[in-house]
């Protein structure tokens, strides 16, 4: 595993980082579902325009650590937060937080990829159209610019009034990751965004993202750890809802500090 890493690279250490190089601060946050305690005291600064894993067993908490970026788990009957988690210098758990808008700024990719049931075209703009953006040339430029970010242009610019469910799975998850684009958002969340997807398409998928990092704050959470190594800057270990270990990647995978974070990489445990 230990070839993915160029070790000349200087690592880069996270409490070092200024305040305006920090997109997500997440302040104390536990969150239940019921009774079950899924997350327990998070603290972590996640910087901006990099690329951040969440590594970690099943069940472990990684999901619900996502969907907290995005309010997502709002949507559970039950679900209860407590600590604040802060983009943009707002705290996004702020009872007057605007969580439409905030969905729209922290796009989210989930592992099937799910295109609506519509046209390639309809897709890109459905979000802006939501938004009230009627314009047909605003509307062309941003699915146009949006495919060309996930390099999908070529590929569909002659059928893009074709159905996106013709599109292949790999393409398909490709578009998702355009709509969420086209609306120019901040942060980019990926909940294992290759995992149902072949050797190929699960490629083409990481060199975009670690393209994607020059516009857009990028979490993905992965079951696969070569694909943390591969891709991310930053690496966080979460082991039964708490967070064991966050640092530089290279860090993280060469010399983890927690005896817990060494029995996963190693395959030891999880
Ligand atoms: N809607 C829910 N209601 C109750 N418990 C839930 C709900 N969603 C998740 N949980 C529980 O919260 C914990 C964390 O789940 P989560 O899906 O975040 O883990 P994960 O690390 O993403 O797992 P996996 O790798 O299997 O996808 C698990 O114990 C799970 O059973």
């Amino acid at each position: 595993m230990f070839d993915y890493f160029d070790l000349s690279r200087p690592e880069v250490d996270l409490d070092g980082l200024a305040d305006e190089d920090i997109a997500i601060d997440v302040r104390d946050l536990s969150l239940k579902f019921g009774s079950k305690l899924a997350l327990k005291d998070i603290r972590m600064r996640i910087p901006k325009r990099q690329i951040t894993s969440v590594i970690g067993p099943s069940g472990c908490g990684k999901s619900t650590l996502l969907g907290c970026f995005n309010r997502l788990n709002d949507l559970t009957p039950g679900c209860e937060v407590q600590g604040e988690v802060y983009i943009n210098e707002r705290n996004i758990y702020h009872r007057k937080e605007d969580v439409a808008a905030l969905r729209s700024r922290v796009g989210m990719v989930f592992q099937r990829p799910n295109p609506f049931p519509m046209s390639i075209y309809e897709n890109l703009v459905y979000g802006l159209k939501i938004q009230g953006i009627r314009d047909r040339r605003t509307l062309d430029n941003a699915a146009e610019q949006a495919l060309r970010d996930v390099a999908l242009w070529k590929e569909v610019r002659d059928r893009l009034f074709d159905s996106a469910l013709t599109l292949s799975g790999g393409q398909q998850q490709r578009l998702v990751i355009a709509r969420a684009i086209a609306l120019q958002p901040d942060i980019l969340l990926l909940d294992e965004p290759t995992s149902a997807l072949d050797p190929i398409s699960t490629l083409t998928i990481e060199e975009l993202i670690t393209q994607l990092k020059e516009k857009y704050t990028v979490l993905i959470v992965t079951h696969n750890m070569q694909q943390a190594a591969r891709v991310s800057d930053f690496t966080a270990f979460l082991h039964q809802g708490s967070l064991i270990e966050y640092s530089d990647t290279n860090r993280l995978f060469t010399r983890p500090k927690q005896q817990q974070t060494e029995e996963y990489i190693t395959g030891r445990y999880g």
